[in-house]
């Protein structure tokens, strides 16, 4: 549930930061005796799989838990989602099968296969992931090699792996925890190629857990983070499958051999429009939870005198601190409320789809390209700021910054890496200038790109700041055009003029996104805010404008070339955003405390709801395996005798 959701349905905020009774995380063996870093590779994802089975009976008892359906509109699942940070400070080994294998039956099986592969999945009897990357693709899904023969005597598919750089490679789960997966494979018939399409294939015995034949698994070793997902790699020697575990919503195999194509191709893609809409609400998570660290330790830890003649300050009172700091609480509202505003943008589409209405689908698709992008950017960037501020504890795993960066991180590269997302939504940008220079009617988010009305003055205001993002995003995309006409009207090739400007196109993707995301925040909050208290209302919307007057400072050189924004507006800008560090300082600690995240969901040392830091720093430090005895026996063994000249 989002900061203002949280804010609007709790009128009187009562911070608990207790227990509650018959709660999920009232469950001790849920947490780990000792902290998982002591473990090896091995022992952790044994660790994982204990606690994941834990973890999804305990949900089953008190959630009646159910998956995939409104995911973004459940606070249970989004509760789910946080109470999965107190379990697991990485990703649990079946991230995959709530996050993409359900979804994926779901958006691409027909009703019967629905009926038959969802329960089994929701009642975890099987277990999968989603198998699409490989060993040499992972963005060009066109180029990715698996094949799926229709063999139209026995009415089956061959799958094949024909080369290494065929191998699937990441999927979560897959190297030695589920048992099912949906692949996506090159469909061929009789020779003809009809396209990525989605295969549910089983690749366990489901008594055993031993590959089956033709099916080759292992996991792809250690990583940045994520360290118990087990990302594996699977390959298939000629595997065969039953006919109808092709996915068959969107298109069809008939048992002939006949291919009835669906709509459009590009629906095999849906899993992933609705996994980086999911995105963003998790970075909204991840932001929450890295700033309620390290804004709550700032306020707990003293260090230097501002004045000399006073005692040691609170960091939180250096206004470097407070620069650091606060727009991470803006910014995990701003993306929380955007991610609502995302999943009824999908949940619209969808809708229209099963009309048969695609209309909306590439809007929908730009949208989820770009905000997964902003997000994911945006948010890994943030935690890592919240790391540096908290000084050397920042940097103990113990704090739980480095684990929560390294999921922030993750996401900049999996469901489609940034700089690729952001060229898609520049696609979609470019064809959305050029139809609407034909005078064609533009799509709601990007009809701001026909806005051919002089530059007005600049005004330092949200409404100012807000048009400011439009100009220049508009600008951008029309230097763009004009420098691929010109490159095509000189004998360019269309795809190089393209590939010539793509640094270009990146930049205008991005500051479209800002600009949607910053008037999707203002008014998404302008909205709630008519429901709250004055004074609620009034920190909400010094976080909006903290947030706005930030970015316009940050993109200064883009408003200089695009608006008609001065020196003096930029002082002005400067001195505001100063202002509103001071005004939200007093409620910093507040506003943390209102995402409600609570001790066991921080697993962290330094955000403690006590703030008994250092209690807890020397807690953990005794833990290590290392302070079991004074005397460590490589001492005997390497150091006394190397120290003696004896080695
Ligand atoms: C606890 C909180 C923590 C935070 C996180 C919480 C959330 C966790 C939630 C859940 C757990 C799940 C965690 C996920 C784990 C990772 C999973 C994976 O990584 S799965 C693999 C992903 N792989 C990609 O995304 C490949 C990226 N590549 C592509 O999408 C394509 O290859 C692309 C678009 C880059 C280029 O493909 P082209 O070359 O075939 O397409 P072109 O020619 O550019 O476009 C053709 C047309 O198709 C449209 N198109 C392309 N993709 C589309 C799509 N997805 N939907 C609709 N249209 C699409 C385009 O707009 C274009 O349209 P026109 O021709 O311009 O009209
Ligand atoms: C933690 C993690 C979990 C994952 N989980 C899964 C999973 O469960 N299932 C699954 O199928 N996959 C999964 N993936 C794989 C992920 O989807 C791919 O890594 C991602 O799509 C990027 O593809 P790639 O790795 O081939 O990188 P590449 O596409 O090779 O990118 C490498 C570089 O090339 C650049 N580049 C590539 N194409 C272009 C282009 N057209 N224009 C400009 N620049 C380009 C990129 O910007 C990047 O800088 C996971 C990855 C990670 C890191």
């Amino acid at each position: 549930m989002g900061l203002v959701d949280q804010l609007v349905n709790q009128p009187h905020y009562t911070l608990v930061n207790q227990p509650r009774e018959n709660d999920i995380l009232s469950h001790k063996e849920l947490f780990d005796s000792i902290p998982e870093e002591y473990l090896s590779h091995k022992e952790k994802y044994e660790n994982a799989i204990r606690k994941t089975v834990l973890y999804y009976r305990l949900m089953q008892k008190y959630q009646n838990y159910k998956e995939g359906s409104t995911i973004l509109d459940e606070t249970r699942a989004n509760y789910r989602n946080l109470v999965s940070f107190a379990v697991f400070k990485d990703y649990p080994p079946l991230m995959l099968h709530n996050g993409m294998f359900i979804p994926a039956i779901a958006g691409q099986g027909t009703p019967e296969q629905q009926k038959h592969w969802l329960k089994r999945a929701k009642n975890m009897e099987i277990l999968g992931t989603y198998a699409q990357t490989e060993l040499g693709h992972g963005t060009f899904i066109r180029g990715l090699e698996t094949t799926a023969e229709y063999d139209p005597s026995t009415e089956e598919f061959v799958l094949h792996s024909p080369t290494l750089t065929s191998y699937k490679w990441w999927p979560g789960g897959l190297g030695h925890t589920v048992n099912y997966c949906v692949v996506m494979a090159q469909l061929y018939i009789r020779g003809r190629h009809h396209g990525m399409q989605p295969f549910l294939v089983q690749l366990r015995d489901e008594a055993t857990h031993m590959p089956l034949p033709g099916v080759k698994l292992g996991e792809i070793g250690a990583k940045l983070g994520l360290s118990t997902v087990n990302n594996g790699f699977l390959a298939f020697e000629h595997h065969r499958i039953p006919r109808d575990r092709m996915l068959m919503k969107n298109a069809q195999v008939l048992k002939d051999g006949t291919f009835v194509a669906g709509p459009s191709s590009k629906l095999a893609y849906g899993t992933m429009i609705y996994v980086r809409v999911i995105i963003v609400n998790g970075m909204a998570n991840l932001m929450a939870k890295a700033a309620t660290i390290a804004v709550r330790y700032s306020a707990v830890r003293r260090q230097s005198q501002i004045k000399p003649s006073e005692p040691e300050c609170q960091i939180l009172d250096y206004v470097t601190q407070q620069h650091k700091l606060l727009i991470c609480i803006a910014t995990s509202l701003a993306f929380s409320t955007c991610a609502r505003w995302l999943w009824d943008v999908y949940t619209g589409v969808m809708g229209q789809m099963e009309s048969g209405n695609m209309d909306h689908l590439p809007e929908l698709h730009a949208l989820a390209c770009s905000l997964k992008v902003v997000s994911t950017m945006d948010v890994s960037g943030l935690v890592e700021r919240c790391r540096l501020a908290c000084g050397g504890h920042g940097f103990m795993h113990s704090s739980n910054l480095p684990y929560t960066y390294g999921l922030a991180t993750a996401a900049c590269t999996y469901e489609g890496e940034n700089t690729v997302l952001l060229l898609q939504t520049a696609r979609s940008l470019v064809k959305a200038w050029q139809k609407g220079s034909k005078g064609k009617p533009l799509s709601p988010t990007e009809a701001y790109l026909m806005d051919k009305s002089p530059v007005p003055k600049w005004e330092n205001t949200l409404d100012g700041i807000i048009a400011g993002f439009r100009r220049v995003s508009a600008g951008k995309v029309q230097d763009c055009v004009s420098k691929i006409d010109k490159l095509v009207k000189m004998g360019t090739s269309y795809e190089d003029a393209w590939n010539q400007t793509s640094v270009r196109l990146v930049a205008a993707s991005e500051a479209h996104s800002r600009a949607v995301i910053l008037a999707t925040f203002r008014s998404e909050v302008s909205r709630a805010a008519a429901a709250l208290s004055p004074p609620l209302s009034r920190v909400l919307h010094q976080l909006v404008h903290l947030y706005c007057v930030y970015w316009a400072l940050e993109r200064l050189g883009d408003l200089l070339l695009y608006t008609s924004i001065a020196e003096r507006d930029v002082q002005e800008l400067q001195q505001q955003y100063e202002d509103l560090l001071q005004k939200i300082r007093p409620n910093a600690v507040g506003l943390v405390d209102a995402f409600d995240l609570r001790d066991e969901i921080l697993n962290s040392t330094l955000g403690a709801y006590d703030g008994r830091v250092y209690e807890r720093l020397m807690e953990e430090a005794l833990k290590s395996p290392l302070n079991a005895e004074p005397v460590n026996q490589s001492f005997h063994q390497y150091l006394k005798p190397f120290m003696h000249g004896k080695l």
